[in-house]
């Protein structure tokens, strides 16, 4: 407990001056009263607490200083469901359908993967209106999206209104942006393929209205996390972690564990009164493709550290080359927070992409305008579209070709170069040992290049550096065994030594991921070879002359 203010105790309601030193939320009048409530506030006790400001609604404040790695918040999802898109799905554990392998439910007719993921009580709401529809469901096409699957996670949540009140009202508290969403696509979409669909398929037309669903659907649209436990990946609905804000370069990232809770870990130190933030989007993307991905999913225009600052801590991710003659500088427009929620709420494709901001050069002060930039950009994205996927070469010759245009660590070059990392090794049937040594060279100086940059760029997206770093000792492992064939064993030590320090920062940078995903298997991978490293680096050292 921490002695500071004055409150209510817990237990009592009497005066008492002493806080619970884990979430500093709560008081006590003593240690008895503290130990009595622990059972119960163990629950709610986090180093956080939810706040509110105009401009972000409610938000999550650090109540002391937190580690970088630990958990903060720790939650079961208050409903899953199959992805809005998907083709059949098991609805008891959402692995992916197989025709002529379903099971059909006996009470309702959609198909799983078992009976007894039939019984499973997530699928109750479907069961429970298609029995009401009076005609059991017939599913015969899989391998494909299925129309059919496109509002059941939205009858979910409606389910809740008339069965579960408590859980209903959770729901309703959270964020839906129903007005914004009025003027989208997806709204008109959802109004065909969610509310047709439930009043016609389901005929409960008088029993839900298209405010109650299209409200589903927006609390689904901005709450819903996408569970990759699961192929195809499934959706669920969280309660205290949807009040986490977005930073672009956020100080907390989500994990899942094994069985689909959902973690809030530090991914850097925090202090206490910050606010905690997660990154809504792809933090590898650059700021204009971040911040309109915000507009046009979440309503809101990102003005985040790294969105204000357009070198992106002097990282340069976004920046163009200056095509003036002799000149080596780069281009980047004065500001990247220029309005952009118009354009989703109004959209005009013609406009969509282009403002009339100049990008000037640092160097010579040339000015190009945006539409110059943005086709540039375009050209080169369409580039990358149509490469050929898992081709080194073309990495390559990408790479090479757009180093006349872009930046070195632009992020289109650094994306393909994240790729091409991966890939090298990958290709050969003796993974590194069959490398050519440009190549090895080549993988350990782009892994060391991004790790660098996503450290500098979004240090709390532990996954990505975590996995680049494992790539990266190996690597080095790698180096050190060739160059030892030359120079002797203490050269093979000092790279040994190395590669285990960047495997031990993997390991650590991966620990709360589950070995249900790639980066669990790598966290696994990591672990077995820390103890194998060990081993070599004291069978090296025992086996050199002492320098004394
Ligand atoms: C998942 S909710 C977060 C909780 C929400 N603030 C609330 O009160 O329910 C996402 C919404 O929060 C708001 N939001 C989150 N981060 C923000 C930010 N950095 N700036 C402005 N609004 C933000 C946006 O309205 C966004 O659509």
């Amino acid at each position: 407990m921490t002695t500071d203010d004055e409150g209510a105790c817990n237990i009592c309601c009497s005066k008492a001056t002493q806080k619970c030193a884990g979430c500093q939320t709560v008081y006590y009048c003593s240690k008895e009263h503290q130990k009595k409530d622990w059972k119960m506030h163990k629950l709610l006790c986090t180093p956080a607490r939810v706040k509110e400001d105009p401009e972000v609604g409610r938000y999550f404040e650090a109540t002391r200083d937190i580690r970088a790695g630990d958990v903060v918040l720790k939650e079961s999802a208050l409903i899953t469901g199959p992805s809005q898109v998907t083709p059949p799905v098991c609805l008891g554990c959402y692995q992916l359908l197989e025709e002529g392998k379903a099971v059909p439910c006996e009470l309702c007719g959609w198909p799983f993967c078992s009976e007894a993921c039939s019984k499973k009580v997530e699928h109750t709401p479907e069961c429970y209106y298609t029995q009401q529809r009076g005609e059991k469901v017939n599913i015969s096409t899989f391998g494909t999206p299925h129309p059919n699957y496109q509002c059941l996670t939205v009858l979910r949540c409606l389910y809740q209104r008339d069965h579960n009140p408590k859980l209903w009202a959770k729901l309703q508290a959270l964020q839906s942006h129903c007005e914004e969403r009025r003027c989208t696509e997806k709204w008109n979409h959802d109004k065909k393929m969610v509310v047709d669909f439930i009043w016609k398929f389901f005929k409960l037309e008088g029993k839900f209205s298209e405010e109650e669903i299209m409200k589903c659907c927006g609390i689904l649209q901005i709450n819903a996390h996408e569970v990759p436990l699961t192929e195809p990946e499934h959706v669920a609905l969280y309660d205290r972690i949807s009040m986490v804000e977005h930073s672009c370069r956020a100080n907390c990232n989500k994990s899942f564990t094994s069985d689909g809770e959902l973690l809030l870990v530090a991914g850097v130190p925090i202090k206490a009164g910050s606010h905690l933030s997660v990154c809504y989007t792809d933090p590898m993307w650059g700021t204009e493709g971040r911040r309109h991905h915000l507009a046009d999913t979440w309503f809101f225009e990102c003005h985040c550290e790294r969105c204000s600052d357009v070198t992106e801590f002097g990282t340069n991710y976004s920046a163009v080359k200056c095509k003036k003659k002799d000149c080596k500088g780069y281009l980047l427009p004065p500001t990247f927070i220029v309005p952009i929620l118009h354009k989703t709420l109004s959209p005009d494709p013609a406009s969509r992409s282009l403002d009339d901001k100049l990008w000037r050069c640092a160097r010579c002060r040339d000015q190009v305008s945006d539409a110059v930039i943005q086709q540039l950009l375009q050209d080169i994205g369409r580039e990358l579209s149509v490469m050929p996927k898992g081709d080194a070469d073309a990495c390559e010759k990408f790479i090479s070709h757009c180093s006349s245009y872009l930046y070195p660590s632009h992020y289109y070059i650094t994306d393909v170069g994240l790729a091409l990392a991966q890939m090298i090794g990958q290709d050969s049937e003796l993974g590194l040992a069959g490398v050519m040594p440009d190549r090895l060279a080549l993988k350990t100086q782009l892994c060391r290049k991004i790790a660098d940059l996503m450290e500098t760029l979004a240090p709390a997206e532990t996954r990505s550096r975590g996995s680049v770093l494992f790539e990266l000792h190996a690597a080095v492992a790698e180096t050190g065994r060739r160059e030892a064939m030359t120079d002797g064993p203490a050269v093979l030590l000092g790279y040994v030594t190395e590669s285990r320090k960047i495997l031990q920062q993997a390991a650590c940078l991966l620990r709360h991921e589950p070995p249900e995903l790639p980066e669990g298997r790598v966290l696994r991978q990591a672990k077995e070879n820390l103890v194998q490293m060990d081993q070599l680096i004291q069978n090296l050292s025992n086996a050199l002359p002492s320098p004394m």
